[in-house]
């Protein structure tokens, strides 16, 4: 009955690697000297950690899952986890968002998502379900779809140990879709995909799996098939158990099981192959079933369906509607069944006290060793800052003593709860792979908690800011202000504060206009601030196609003090660096955008105390670029020879002669402005397609690709930043308000020479003033 299809990869052999794990005083180190890459080099750990585990901390580990809803923009991730909340018995109602009962729904708690029907924080739930007499524990987190608020993905998907990826029946893999995936590799997220609003016409759940395939390079294959269609969406069939489930009850709450209905048959067996078969493409057991012919046992495929999802090598995808209130049940028995509990996810910290110790502290979900958590969010309530922590390893008790790792401080854990979005369970004890919030504890976002032992988790990617505008407070509440720009820094590491003292305005920057927009807003509504703001500007960044030696001497020696300062070296692109034992200043991932700095003084003509002060001016000096002001990118410099004065050598005078050379050389090494360029994708009714394409043209987007189905057309491009500001109004006023669009960073280009020029103009002319 199963033949091996052409494309079924039975040779691909997994490498198990061995590994022999040490123990030491705090958690494990690796005995790896490279990064572990696949699953099955976590999973001999994972075993190996599995054994040291107490019964106590096996069973109360086995039912829990800490799990995060991403999706894109609008694809009903709030919608979905109402109707989780309401099944699980965490609320007794259900409310929609932006529904006419103005409540909205109970995971957009702030006024402002309410308000706007968008999720701008991630909000955390702890709710429980019963699965086969089974009772399981969820820690869950739904998250924003707007790229502007995608810190709070990136932090949700760090302490996370599997997610549901919602996706949109009608539009399929969307542009945010393939961001939140990439997020979701990044941290080694396993994962379920909900295929969601099947009662919407035009509703294509196999179009949508065959995007999940091939954009999104992970094998998918459904383990449901649809009754009815659109607004006679009654329910899914369980293809693995061949059984179908229909939502009955005024808000779908009961699920009756019934044989499958005829008509659907054919496509039940039809679809139950495909899975068998793409699962025999990433498992050696359905592999072997498919070699031999035999069909695989129920309990077979859903032990492989276990064993492929956690090991990031597949996705089962179900599907339903969440607004319909249908087969959203089914995805929290996929939760159980198929995505991991902690102890079955590798997570390691670094070694604070040997930074050079590349090789990480393997943790343990276990009750019994040191504590060691991660503070991932910090929000302020009524009752003060509250800090959500992850606890890796050991366990944190109410009334407790905690050690702050980057302060060396201890704090006292006065109140620890469990949260239920903006309402709070207080609890005595967390253990071990839990997710819960204490109060008063002094700290930012991705700090870490131990109880003394010198161990951080790694942290969080942050990418760049990209849209940036000047911010004055119109009264002089200078207090409120400050502490308003502080607080939120803390909070959310994508929004950069800076105060430019030549032109005395402080520029805020963050991920896109509705970022900024939300801050100021929540500034007048929380702080009682109110602002005055200049244009939203493109963050600009600067950097070199080529290279320059200087040699540069800061002398100061008329009255006072003299000063003495003499600099040697290469300025060149990081590119073209050999950046071994360099200094890489913190904000690029990217190497090629990364700055950085070595020093190679023969003979001690600059000490060591000088060196040092040479790359803070460095560091003073990619802050500030000196075309326009804006951060430099990609830049290598290099001090290999100098001078000292006796009397008039300090650190001030190296730090200023550094900066001095780094923008001399940096104005004779053919310098560029590079300007963001980002992803943009729209989707408009078919009618449009042509104003769309027109505007467009217009603003200068590059498109790479449109797609049409049904009755919308969707245009994929590239297009600058610049040229994006007021798109919203724009694609409103030609589409009768039907188009949607979304956008994401894409990378940096040079910006065309006529505005570079108008930039470095408007700059010089400012800074006249
Ligand atoms: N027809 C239909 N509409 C749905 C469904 N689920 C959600 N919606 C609607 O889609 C819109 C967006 O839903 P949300 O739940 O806010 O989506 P979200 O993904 O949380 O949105 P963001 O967090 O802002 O990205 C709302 O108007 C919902 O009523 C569904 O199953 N069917």
């Amino acid at each position: 009955m199963f033949k091996p299809s052409s494309g079924a990869n039975f040779l691909a052999k997994i490498c198990r690697a061995p590994a022999t794990v040490s123990r030491l005083s705090c958690g494990r180190f690796f005995s790896q000297s490279r990064a572990l890459k696949t699953y099955e080099e976590e999973k001999v750990i994972l075993d190996e950690l599995a054994t040291t585990l107490i019964d106590k901390d096996v069973a109360r580990l086995k039912n829990m899952r800490n799990i995060g809803i991403s999706a894109h923009i609008d694809s009903g991730k709030t919608t979905f986890t109402e109707r989780v909340l309401f099944y699980t018995g965490r609320i007794n109602a259900i409310h929609e968002v932006r529904g006419k009962d103005q409540v909205g729904a109970k995971m957009d708690s702030m006024e402002l998502e309410r308000e706007k029907g968008i999720t701008i924080q991630s909000a955390a739930t702890y709710c429980s379900w019963d699965k086969d007499g089974e009772n399981y524990h969820f820690n869950l987190i739904d998250t924003p779809g707007h790229i502007d608020f995608t810190i709070e993905v990136e932090r949700a998907l760090r302490v996370l140990d599997g997610a549901v990826l919602v996706v949109c029946a009608v539009a399929g893999v969307q542009s945010q879709t393939v961001t939140v995936d990439r997020q979701m590799r990044r941290y080694n997220v396993p994962r379920v995909t909900f295929i969601n609003k099947m009662d919407r016409m035009g509703a294509n759940p196999w179009k949508a799996i065959d995007q999940i395939n091939k954009k999104l390079r992970i094998p998918a294959a459904a383990i449901q098939v649809p009754i009815g269609e659109e607004s006679d969406l009654a329910g899914v069939v369980n293809i693995i158990d061949r059984v179908a489930l229909y939502n009955e009850g005024s808000q779908g709450e009961t699920i009756r099981t019934a044989e499958i209905p005829d008509n659907l048959k054919e496509l039940v067996e039809e679809k139950r192959s495909v899975l068998i078969e793409t699962l025999a493409d990433v498992d050696d057991e359905i592999a072997e079933c498919f070699i031999e012919e035999v069909e695989p046992t129920v309990e077979q495929i859903k032990a492989a369906i276990r064993r492929t999802t956690i090991g990031r090598k597949f996705t089962p995808v179900l599907m339903g509607s969440a607004l319909a209130n249908r087969s959203v049940q089914p995805v929290l028995d996929a939760v159980c069944d198929f995505l991991p509990d902690p102890s079955e996810v590798l997570n390691k910290g670094l070694d604070v006290s040997d930074p050079s110790n590349e090789k990480g502290i393997i943790l343990s979900p276990s009750s019994t060793e040191p504590f060691v958590s991660l503070a991932f969010k910090l929000e302020e309530s009524r009752y003060g800052q509250l800090t959500y922590l992850r606890v890796y390893q050991g366990k944190l008790k109410k009334g407790g003593m905690i050690y702050h790792v980057k302060s060396g401080k201890r704090v006292k854990v006065s109140r620890l709860v469990r949260m239920h979005s903006n309402e709070m369970e207080d609890v005595e004890e967390i253990g071990a792979g839990e997710i819960c919030a204490t109060f008063g504890i002094d700290c930012a976002s991705g700090d870490s908690f131990t109880d003394g032992t010198h161990v951080s988790m790694s942290s969080m990617f942050v990418p760049d800011a990209v849209v940036s505008l000047a911010i004055k407070p119109k009264t002089k509440d200078a207090a409120n202000f400050s502490k308003a720009i502080n607080r939120f820094q803390r909070e959310d590491p994508t929004f950069r504060v800076r105060y430019d003292s030549e032109m005395q305005e402080t520029i805020i920057s963050g991920m896109g206009e509705l970022h900024l927009e939300i801050y100021i807003e929540r500034m007048r509504r929380e702080y009682n601030v109110e602002c005055t703001t200049g244009k939203p500007q493109v963050a600009y960044r600067e950097s070199i196609a080529s290279s320059a030696d200087f040699d540069v001497v800061f002398k100061k020696q008329s009255g006072g003090a003299g000063q003495f300062a003499r600099v040697m070296g290469t300025l060149q692109t990081s590119e073209a660096a050999d950046t071994t034992g360099c200094f890489i200043a913190p904000g690029s991932e990217d190497p090629k955008l990364a700055n950085s700095f070595k020093t190679a003084v023969v003979g001690g003509r600059i000490s060591d105390k000088f060196l040092f002060a040479c790359q803070k001016g460095f560091e003073d000096a990619i802050e500030k670029g000196p075309l326009i002001g804006q951060r430099v990118l990609g830049v290598n410099m290099l001090i290999n020879d100098g001078q000292i004065h006796v009397v008039d050598s300090s650190e001030f005078s190296f730090r200023t002669a550094t900066q001095m050379a780094f923008n001399k050389a940096f104005l004779e090494s053919q310098p560029i402005i590079l300007e963001p360029i980002m992803a943009l994708n729209v989707v408009s009714p078919i009618e449009f397609q042509g104003v769309v394409m027109g505007m467009l043209t217009k603003i200068g987007a590059m498109i790479l690709e449109t797609e049409n189905s049904n009755d919308d057309f969707q245009a994929i491009c590239d297009c600058p930043l610049n040229q994006l500001f007021g798109l919203a109004t724009k694609l409103r006023a030609v589409t009768q308000g039907k188009g949607e669009f979304s956008l994401e960073f894409k990378e940096y280009q040079p910006a065309p020479p006529h505005l570079q020029k108008q930039l470095i103009e408007e700059y010089q002319q400012k800074n006249k003033k």
